[in-house]
């Protein structure tokens, strides 16, 4: 199947930082994918980028197969799209925001609008202005989700939702992408993503570091302890295909996150010399993430992981 989303070496050069450093991405449709990144990562600038809002430096992407640079019209009839601040027009009632959005498309918009105000309980003769954080939340969710999307493209959506609705929320991503449907989210929540992504990229400084199925992440990184005799001791490298994404020395113990580590790698490590104990287990996603993210694994990693 084609992908839905992909980018080919975007850069994006502001006047003093380089927001993008050269991002590759493929989606597939019927998925949801997550990108995980810290504040000024660049999630907002690729997904700005992505959505046609944005020109990039250099690079490509194809979006529903159109480029969003050329047309970002086109890009954005197909797609639903939520920003991390979404603009509503403040002094509009919630019913005419959905009124004049609906105008755009085509004549169910407004009826799974309506629809879905009331299921948010939301007053449709209330005004933006005096929506609280949350119910703006929401009827930016209606607007971008009425014309029922092929894909949806969100910069931290749950921001202001309560625990309930953000859950139920999350589940309905669930339900489109098996519909078919592409859901694209931009997240720092590492448990909201646990508990939808089927692919989860971590974008560090501009670039993405690693993309990976879910389930992948959950099975093949590792957290490992090792104690030494001396703090000084120099361990052997790791064969391949194992990959250390970081090491921590505290005292005489060695804490390292390893991608592809097997059985036999352990045990040629609690043979070395001067080792005491190794314990390993499956690493979290936060902890995957943070030794990602940390600043060593960034300046040593000279090629992306994917
Ligand atoms: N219009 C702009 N002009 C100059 N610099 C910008 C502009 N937009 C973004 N940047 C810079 O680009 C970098 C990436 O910003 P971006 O908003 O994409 O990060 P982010 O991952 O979305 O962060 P957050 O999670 O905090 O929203 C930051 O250093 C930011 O200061």
């Amino acid at each position: 199947m084609k992908p839905i989303i992909t980018a080919d070496s975007l850069t994006m050069h502001f006047r003093r930082c380089d927001a993008l450093r050269g991002v590759d991405l493929q989606i597939e449709p019927g998925t949801v994918f997550a990108l995980l990144g810290e504040n000024g990562a660049g999630k907002t600038t690729l997904i700005r980028i992505l959505t046609g809002y944005q020109a990039p430096s250099s690079g490509s992407c194809r979006v529903c197969g159109l480029d969003p640079t050329r047309d970002p019209l086109g890009v954005r009839r197909q797609i639903g799209y939520v920003s991390d601040s979404p603009a509503l027009y403040d002094w509009m009632t919630v019913s005419q925001i959905g009124g004049f959005t609906a105008s755009f498309y085509d004549d169910r918009f407004r009826d799974h609008f309506n629809e879905s105000v009331r299921r948010y309980e939301i007053d449709p003769a209330q005004r933006i202005r005096n929506l609280s954080r949350g119910q703006r939340a929401k009827v930016a969710l209606s607007l971008a989700l009425s014309h029922d999307p092929a894909l949806l493209i969100m910069d931290e959506p749950t921001s202001g939702l309560d625990p309930k609705v953000r859950r139920n929320f999350l589940e309905s991503m669930i339900d489109r992408a098996a519909t078919g449907r592409t859901v694209f989210l931009a997240s720092h929540q590492i448990s909201e993503v646990e508990r939808v992504a089927d692919t989860v990229a971590i974008m560090h400084q501009g670039q993405i570091c690693l993309t990976a199925p879910l389930s992948e992440l959950r099975e093949s990184f590792f957290h490992v302890v090792i104690d030494v005799e001396d703090p000084l001791r120099t361990l052997p490298p790791l064969p391949s295909p194992a990959e250390m994404l970081s090491e921590e020395t505290e005292g005489r113990q060695r804490q390292w996150i390893v991608r592809h580590l097997d059985p036999s790698m352990v045990s040629m490590l609690r043979e070395a010399a001067g080792v005491i104990d190794v314990r390993h287990r499956v690493a979290t996603l936060e902890e995957v993430f943070i030794a990602c993210t940390s600043s060593d694994f960034a300046t040593s990693s000279a090629e992306v992981l994917s």
